[in-house]
């Protein structure tokens, strides 16, 4: 589903990704893993079609990053870029009118099952930063796509908030569809993958199957996330 062979990202001089290859099948639940200033972010954005690369090779089944891939990808970015002008129906009339595949009854059960009884005329000025998180995540995964990329999707949340949101993602999401998780929050969402990328520095230090590594380590996958990343 997607094959990413040998990318590399420049800022200028500074190389934020390093020579990657990934390829992560249909279904897979993936986390990318890494500290602050990994390539997370960056790696998101070009697999979103957001930030071209002249390095490499990514394909979206057999498609580089463009328009037609767009509509094929749910991409939750870090930081919120939804206006602060905006009420609840303004934002769900937006999505409406901008992905074809955003579905409106689904998001209003989403909001039911985390219990965030929001207003329709509530202005996102007026909620805190955790709501406006899940208020995102929600929306994004309202849409019906192969590809989700959500990008530290549980930033923001408290503890309680973190597992509600977790399981929503994992139970409202189809499952041969394809879910990269980008987060430091380890032990929150390890109950989800099928897969992780250990990231440093741009590089990628590990690719291994969730199973098969906790069975060879006997530890948990943020455990290993630490000591690998020492
Ligand atoms: N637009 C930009 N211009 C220059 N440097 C950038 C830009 N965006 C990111 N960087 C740098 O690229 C590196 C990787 O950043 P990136 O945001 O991809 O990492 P990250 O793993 O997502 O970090 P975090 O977990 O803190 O969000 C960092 O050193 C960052 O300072």
């Amino acid at each position: 589903m997607l094959d990413i062979k040998n990318l590399s990202i420049n800022y200028g001089k500074h190389r934020v990704l390093n020579d990657i290859s990934i390829h992560i099948d249909k279904g897979e639940v993936v986390g990318l893993l890494g500290p602050s200033s990994s390539g997370k972010t960056t790696f998101m954005n070009v697999v979103s079609g957001l930030l071209p690369y002249k390095k490499g090779q990514v394909l979206i089944n057999g498609t580089s990053p463009c328009e037609k891939t767009k509509s094929y990808v749910s991409l939750l970015t870090e930081n919120n870029a939804i206006p602060r002008w905006m009420n609840l129906k303004d934002i769900v009339n937006f999505h409406t009118e901008m992905f074809n595949d955003f579905n409106k009854d689904k998001f209003y059960s989403i909001l039911k099952n985390i219990n965030l009884d929001i207003p329709d005329n509530k202005k996102i000025k007026h909620l805190s930063k955790g709501t406006i998180q899940m208020l995102r995540v929600a929306l994004s995964i309202s849409r019906k796509c192969g590809l989700y990329l959500l990008d530290e999707p549980l930033g923001g949340m408290d503890s309680l908030v973190r597992d509600q949101v977790t399981d929503t993602i994992i139970n409202e999401i189809d499952m041969d569809s394809t879910i990269i998780i980008a987060t430091h929050l380890i032990s929150e969402v390890e109950k989800l993958l099928d897969k992780v990328i250990f990231i440093k520095k741009g590089q990628i230090l590990g690719i291994h199957d969730c199973e098969d590594l906790r069975i060879e380590k006997g530890q948990s996958i943020e455990k290993t996330f630490r000591e690998v990343m020492k």
